[in-house]
């Protein structure tokens, strides 16, 4: 058992493969031994997470995830712990193993209740086993009123295998937890699930731990995974330290930031996007990074051309721009002026990144898409960064509906555009043609701030035009953003603009 951090790429398998891993695995273990081993684990983690519990109490629902906590409850009651276990089973209708774990724990002389325990302390742990991937509807009577409970309690909660409602496949909640008043754990058994890691997952998970219960030794051939967490194939962009000495500021890239756009007839000023991206772009690495604002016309109205807050970075007018030697950050406050000049970007530009308004305008136009996908045919690198709504406006869907299965939208879309998409959101989602998808394991709500998105446009504008390849530059610097946001001194206010500094090559 370990617990997953952020430092392992993990693959994530789909409940499917898990059920056909489940399967395989019992074909060649003695009967019941999964079970065993995932009570054991989750007992032994119960205990380290609660050493002092005066109390830990057991939910366990109708089926084996029940039976892995009543397997954990035999456990701890052996060693001392006085666990209460509230069981919603049935028993004439109980899976072999629960059964068998049914009757150990109750042979073991555990407590059985009915009630859950009153006066849960912060010293306490709750046990959600409730269901785990054979749940097939949102909690509801008794089992709603236990999860509510646990989640009011002042106690930690240990979910074993998937927080009960949690959908593991897509990391959709129908009706997501409160936020939490104590730590919340989860033990994820035999494989890493890929809804524990996206949409609601994180939040409902906490910390998540894995047991692969011994079985990968006992499985003849692997599962696909359905996707990675924190995958990182190809090796990061060597670090500033390890450049040539004779290197020149042509050598790493140029970066264009086409957006920030002025509308003189909106009267509207949207700059703050572009200079956000190209100050990303810049701490990031890349050897020249220019801004280049829009205005109604495609061309810079005079506002735009005030002072750049950082002298570093330098402007240039759209027509004055070497499209196919640069790098383009395409759309970070672009308005509608950006239509005019996508075009261009898109039949020109070798490595591109589109955000925001590209994105926006893309959607209204199938025209752009199929422009989009024909730069893969001749070899452009193009790196799509939607939020949820620009992705669903790009599938011709709503965002709640993208929410719902994020790993699924992520990947329609990079398919059909042929593209790497970068879904941003709680567990950033990168995906690419013809591969599982990765879904980003650094991050947090600080992120959710104004410019951030911007932010992360322009360091992987820097990563491509230092020569990484399209997937492992969006992976690499969802990876980089997230990790400084999860570093960041907890008195300290996160804005995109210092963000945006504190990039490294
Ligand atoms: N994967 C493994 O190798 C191992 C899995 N273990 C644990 O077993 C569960 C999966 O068990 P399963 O019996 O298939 O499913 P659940 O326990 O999640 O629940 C199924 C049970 O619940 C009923 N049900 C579904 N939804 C609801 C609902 N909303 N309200 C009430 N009842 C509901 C459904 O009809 C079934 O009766 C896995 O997650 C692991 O925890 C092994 O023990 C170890 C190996
Ligand atoms: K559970």
């Amino acid at each position: 058992m370990f617990r997953i951090t952020r430092q392992t790429p993990l693959p994530l398998h789909s409940v499917a493969a898990t059920r056909r891993m489940e399967h395989a695995a019992m074909q060649v273990l003695a009967a019941h031994t999964l079970m065993q081993r995932a009570g054991l684990a989750a007992a032994r983690l119960a205990l380290a997470l609660a050493p002092h519990a005066r109390v830990i109490w057991l939910a366990c629902g109708p089926g084996n995830n029940g039976g892995d906590g009543l397997e954990a409850a035999m456990h701890l009651h052996a060693w001392g712990m006085r666990p209460v276990v509230s069981w919603l089973g049935e028993e004439e209708r109980l899976p072999p193993d629960a059964r068998c774990s049914l009757q150990r724990a109750r042979a073991a002389g555990v407590l059985f209740t009915d009630e859950p325990p009153a006066g849960l302390s912060a010293q306490d742990l709750c046990v959600d086993a409730l269901l785990g991937i054979g749940a097939t509807r949102p909690p509801e009577g008794r089992m709603a009123g236990w999860l509510a409970h646990m989640h009011a309690s002042a106690a930690r909660v240990l979910a074993l295998d998937v927080p009960t409602g949690l959908n593991a496949d897509t990391g959709h909640m129908a009706q997501p937890l409160p936020a939490p008043r104590a730590e919340r754990h989860t033990l994820t058994l035999l494989t890493a699930k890929p809804g524990l890691f996206t949409a609601h997952g994180r939040d409902a998970c906490g910390t998540v731990w894995f047991d692969d219960l011994g079985a990968p030794a006992a499985l003849p051939a692997g599962e696909p995974p359905a996707a990675w967490l924190g995958a990182q194939p190809a090796a990061p962009v060597p670090p500033a330290a390890c450049r040539p000495h004779a290197s020149h500021k042509g050598c790493f890239g140029d970066v264009a930031v086409i957006g920030g756009e002025c509308s003189a007839a909106r009267g509207t000023a949207m700059t703050g996007a572009a200079w956000l991206a190209a100050s990303a772009a810049l701490h990031a690495g890349a050897g020249r990074v220019y801004v280049c604002p829009l205005a109604d016309a495609g061309e810079p109205a005079p506002a735009a051309w005030a002072a750049l807050p950082e002298p570093e970075l330098m402007l240039r007018r759209f027509s004055a721009l070497e499209l196919r030697a640069i790098t383009a950050v395409c759309g970070c406050g672009g308005g509608q002026a950006v239509q005019a000049v996508l075009p261009a970007v898109l039949r020109a530009c070798p490595r591109l990144v589109l955000d925001a308004d590209a994105i926006n305008a893309l959607a209204a136009s199938t025209a752009l898409q199929a422009a989009v996908r024909q730069r893969s045919a001749e070899g452009h690198a193009t790196v799509l960064t939607p939020h949820p709504l620009e992705a669903a406006r790009l599938l011709g869907s709503s965002a709640s509906a993208v929410q719902q299965d994020r790993l699924a939208a992520a990947r329609t879309l990079a398919a059909r555009l042929d593209a790497v998409v970068v879904l941003k959101g709680s567990g950033t989602v990168i995906a690419a043609p013809g591969q599982p998808p990765c879904i980003n394991p650094t991050g947090n709500a600080r992120l959710a701030t104004p410019g951030t998105g911007d932010v992360l446009a322009g360091l992987i504008g820097a990563r491509l035009a230092a020569g990484a390849h399209p997937w492992p530059a969006a992976c690499q610097a969802a990876w980089q953003h997230g990790a400084l946001a999860d570093d960041w001194p907890a008195l300290q206010s996160l804005t995109a603009g210092e963000l945006a500094r504190r990039l490294r090559p």
